[in-house]
């Protein structure tokens, strides 16, 4: 994997004492502290790697750098004339530079920079809750900082890839989506074992990459999502040449070569391939932070909608992010911190209720209500996949009164302008007593710039009546709304 730099180091003044102490600068950790420290108190950020956390150098950014190239190629070519103008193919390394400058080179100083702008103070190492407030930091020359919070510790320390039970995976040295999305030179071939996210979104990065690519799944590639989504999605990757396995490795060995060979069932062939990437899950990082310490166990961590973790003396303590398992996505980690970090400030100065039993109002700045029905996402394959809300079986589980109304992206006037033989489909799962949408779910070449306007429907409880007065300009993709309400109407 690439070295990492961390930039310039501690920013702290000579106090060990301030109002938050936030543990984890990832994204989240970083609005919190921005939200809290905008709120008017002094917070203290500890980071035991890079400032930015992982979306900044191992998810989010290096992945859609990595997979960006090979959109706009392939959008090129499915418009006659353009197409007519692209006919070389995807410059590799090219690419994996582009990547690397996402990722500052996995240099933290840009970052550092903001923090200190914002009037964020930095300590590195690794933060550890030691009692009420009390947090005592190991830095990297083994030394122990003392810290204390008057008012909140915020925990921000986001999740790790969860490693199946494959016998001799760690001595075959798999690589996670680290190493994956961090790669300076494409292998040959790759096996990816798991079939959410994380697998789809890599098996499209290393088939346009030039890698032969094995994903390993057990059940529905992207389970969790609309059929229209998976299917879509499934097809597009088998067609680019992914070849889909049903099973779970029993156990996988790395040979003198440098392959690895992985076993699945008695009755299938081993699979063979340069590397083998684990794909199978991420779970909070609650490993030695002294959560236990402070009577939290941490599986049982739970926190309110303040994020605020529930049966700790004192209420002090706030888990965000990646960390509460709410929803393993940037923006709505983001979402989090906000609400965490203005409840915070405002717990401090008296304006909100600390009383364990005084929840947030729903809806409120000092909530992240829309964390349970409301959640935006797009997963970023050919096609791609971008949704909000409910799926149709959440919704009709959760006891919703459910109509699923779907419309043909492909023949909307705006699609066929868009690419030459353009393939798409549109969900919208409506509640039938409150005619609204529950959920929405669009699979496509660039829908996941139409997904914002679904969230405001969604979030805002917008009737089917009042949306019949948006009227999607002429002739964009978005025209597909027009036809949903028509379809729901009329048929
Ligand atoms: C391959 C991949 C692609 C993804 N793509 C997307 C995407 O496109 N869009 C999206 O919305 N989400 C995406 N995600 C999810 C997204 O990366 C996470 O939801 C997000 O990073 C969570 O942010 P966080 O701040 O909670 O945690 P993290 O980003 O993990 O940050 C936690 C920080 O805490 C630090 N830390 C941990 N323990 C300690 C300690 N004890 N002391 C001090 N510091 C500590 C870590 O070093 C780290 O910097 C992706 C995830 C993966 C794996
Ligand atoms: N574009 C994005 O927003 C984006 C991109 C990547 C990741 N993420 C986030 O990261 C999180 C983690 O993603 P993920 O894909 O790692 O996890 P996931 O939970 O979404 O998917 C894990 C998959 O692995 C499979 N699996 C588990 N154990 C297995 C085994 N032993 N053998 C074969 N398959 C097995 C599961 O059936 C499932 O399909 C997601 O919750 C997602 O929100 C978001």
């Amino acid at each position: 994997m690439t070295d990492t730099t961390a930039g310039p180091t501690d920013t702290t003044s000579d106090t060990d004492t301030w109002d938050l102490i936030v543990i984890g600068a990832g994204a989240v950790g970083e609005n919190v502290a921005d939200y809290a420290t905008k709120g008017g108190l002094r917070v203290a950020i500890v980071e035991a790697e890079l400032v930015g956390g992982e979306c900044s150098y191992w998810a989010c950014m290096p992945s859609k750098a990595l997979l960006r190239s090979s959109t706009v190629l392939l959008a090129a070519q499915r418009v006659a004339g353009a197409s007519a103008a692209v006919t070389g193919e995807l410059d590799v390394a090219a690419v994996l530079e582009r990547r690397t400058s996402f990722t500052s080179e996995w240099n933290d100083a840009s970052q550092v920079e903001w923090l200190q702008g914002a009037g964020i103070d930095l300590v590195r190492g690794w933060g550890r809750i030691v009692g009420d407030r009390r947090v005592d930091v190991t830095q990297a020359d083994g030394t122990v900082r003392h810290l204390t919070a008057t008012h909140a510790v915020a925990v921000c320390t986001g999740s790790v890839p969860t490693m199946p039970p494959i016998d001799g995976l760690a001595e075959a040295k798999p690589w996670t989506s680290r190493e994956a999305t961090s790669v300076t030179e494409m292998p040959g071939s790759v096996a990816i074992v798991g079939g959410g996210v994380v697998a789809s979104e890599l098996a499209t990065i290393y088939r346009s990459l030039g890698s032969e690519v094995t994903v390993i799944i057990r059940s529905r590639l992207l389970g969790t999502l609309e059929d229209i989504a998976s299917e879509a999605v499934q097809s597009s990757l088998t067609e680019s040449g992914v070849r889909f396995v049903t099973g779970s490795p029993s156990s996988v060995t790395r040979g003198d070569d440098g392959r690895v060979t992985i076993a699945l069932g008695e009755d299938d062939a081993p699979i063979e391939a340069d590397e083998i990437i684990i794909a199978t899950g991420r779970h909070p990082a609650t490993s030695d932070i002294g959560l236990e310490d402070v009577g939290v166990t941490p599986k049982d961590l739970h926190v309110d909608d303040s994020m605020r973790v529930s049966g700790v003396h004192g209420d002090w303590l706030y888990a965000v992010g990646d960390i509460n398992g709410r929803a393993l996505l940037t923006h709505q980690g983001k979402y989090q911190a906000r609400a965490a970090g203005l409840a915070i400030a405002a717990r401090a100065a008296g304006t909100l209720s600390s009383a364990p039993s005084a929840r947030p109002e729903p809806w409120s700045d000092y909530a992240a209500t829309a964390d349970h029905e409301h959640v935006p996402s797009v997963v970023f394959t050919e096609p791609e996949v971008a949704t909000v809300g409910l799926t149709s079986t959440a919704a009709t589980e959760a006891g919703y009164p459910v109509r699923v109304v779907d419309y043909d992206l492909g023949a909307i006037a705006g699609s066929a302008v868009h690419a030459d033989g353009y393939t798409g489909a549109v969900r919208a799962v409506i509640d039938t007593e409150r005619r609204i949408i529950l959920g929405m779910t669009f699979v496509g070449q660039d829908v996941s710039e139409m997904l914002h306007a679904a969230t405001i429907a969604v979030v805002g409880e917008v009737t089917l009546e009042k949306l019949w007065h948006a009227v999607p300009a002429y002739p964009t993709m978005n025209e597909v709304w027009l036809r949903l309400l028509e379809t729901e109407r009329y048929s």
